[in-house]
């Protein structure tokens, strides 16, 4: 039996305890960006072709040199443990099995080691620029040497934003669940509740860089000759920069509606970053995917993949990598079937012709 995702999801939700959901699902400042991307995507309308040889379907894709089942990746997600006991270990043996990519939060909270044992997929290390770079460079070094395939930047928080649940619950990590491969040092502010306000937001305070600039990603480039992607722009102008400053892909993201209250939401601003790259670069859309029709949508609008997060929190709240695998599978199955119904049997099949919006018809291509 194939499970809906939102039966994932309220199972989820029946598991966590209170102010972990919250920390799940919850958004920054009126949580206005929590259903923006959504509803841009649902009006989106797909544009049918039919007489196609659709009697075999691929939807298999390469990214940054890895083949994935579909151009479907995990987000990074802080402290999987706060969902599964086994936490990243079981999201990697999930994603491996699905076919997808999994991306690693600086947060985790197993080693990066034990995390590339279980992997039999592509990982990839997410960063926040922290003010001790020497911590940033020992991390890298080990993702290195564990097999990780590219670095991820999220440059969409310069600290966490403020979330009004997080800051009511004065959610903090309950002690067992660890950013195990950040120092005790850099992680010592992190601990301890207290009413009106988030740990996690005070911590990023303290550790998270909020100098840098275009020209800091100079010494990124030189720790590592791993790609680095950014996360989380939205703009074409910051698109071109990137490009400029030789980073290697990009994920257009609103970080979940978790960052910038009142801003466009990811999907919006796809069609403005992909034409701002010309294909220099992949472009990978994030947030609000909820079905494989999404990723149809993405593909139209010209991204080379999307990123799931939370139903994959859902998936691995539920039953652990067994989770993390049906959600995965169950996103790549519609897919699938939309790829078929679509006249499109391969991800290169799609186009800016396969969709139209109910108010101004087609995009001009
Ligand atoms: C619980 C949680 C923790 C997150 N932790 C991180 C993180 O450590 N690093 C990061 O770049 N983004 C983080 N994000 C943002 C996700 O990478 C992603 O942008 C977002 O969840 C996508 O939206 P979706 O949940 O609607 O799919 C987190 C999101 C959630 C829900
Ligand atoms: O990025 C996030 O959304 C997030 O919740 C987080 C968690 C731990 C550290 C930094 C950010």
């Amino acid at each position: 039996m194939v499970m809906a995702l939102h039966t994932y999801e309220a199972a989820a939700e029946e598991r966590l305890p209170g102010p972990v959901w919250d920390f799940f699902a919850g958004g920054s400042g009126t949580e206005s960006m929590l259903t923006a991307g959504r509803e841009a995507l649902d009006r989106v309308q797909l544009r049918p072709r039919c007489m196609v040889d659709v009697s075999r379907c691929d939807p298999g894709t390469d990214l940054l040199g890895a083949r994935l089942a579909a151009p479907l990746a995990v987000a990074p997600m802080a402290y999987h443990q706060l969902a599964h006991p086994e936490g990243e270990v079981a999201s990697a043996r999930g994603a491996g099995e699905a076919g997808a990519l999994l991306t690693v939060s600086m947060f985790a909270s197993r080693a990066l080691e034990d995390i590339a044992a279980a992997a039999s997929g592509p990982l990839w290390l997410q960063l926040y620029w922290l003010r001790r770079r020497e911590v940033m460079r020992d991390l890298i070094r080990r993702a290195e040497a564990a097999g990780f395939r590219a670095l991820v930047l999220t440059v969409d928080a310069p600290r966490v934003a403020y979330r009004p649940r997080d800051a009511a619950n004065g959610f903090a990590v309950p002690p067992g669940v660890r950013a195990v491969n950040l120092s005790t040092e850099v992680m010592a502010a992190s601990h301890g509740s207290r009413s009106g306000e988030s740990a996690l937001a005070r911590h990023s305070r303290e550790q998270f860089d909020a100098s840098i600039t275009w020209e800091d990603l100079a010494w990124l480039r030189e720790v590592t000759s791993l790609p680095v992607v950014l996360k989380g722009v939205l703009t074409g102008e910051d698109a071109e920069l990137a490009v400029k400053h030789g980073v290697s892909g990009l994920i257009v993201s609103n970080h979940g509606g978790r960052q910038l209250d009142f801003a466009r939401s990811a999907p919006e601003c796809l069609t403005e970053v992909v034409d701002a790259v010309g294909g220099s670069c992949p472009v990978i859309l994030d947030g609000a995917i909820r079905h494989g029709a999404d990723l149809a949508k993405a593909l139209c609008m010209g991204a080379d993949a999307v990123m799931l997060g939370r139903p994959a929190l859902w998936g691995l709240a539920h039953s652990g990598d067994a989770g993390v695998a049906g959600v995965l599978r169950l996103l790549i199955d519609q897919f699938e079937e939309v790829m078929a119904l679509m006249g499109a049997p391969t991800v290169a099949d799609f186009g800016r012709s396969g969709i139209a919006y109910p108010v101004c018809g087609r995009l001009p291509s």
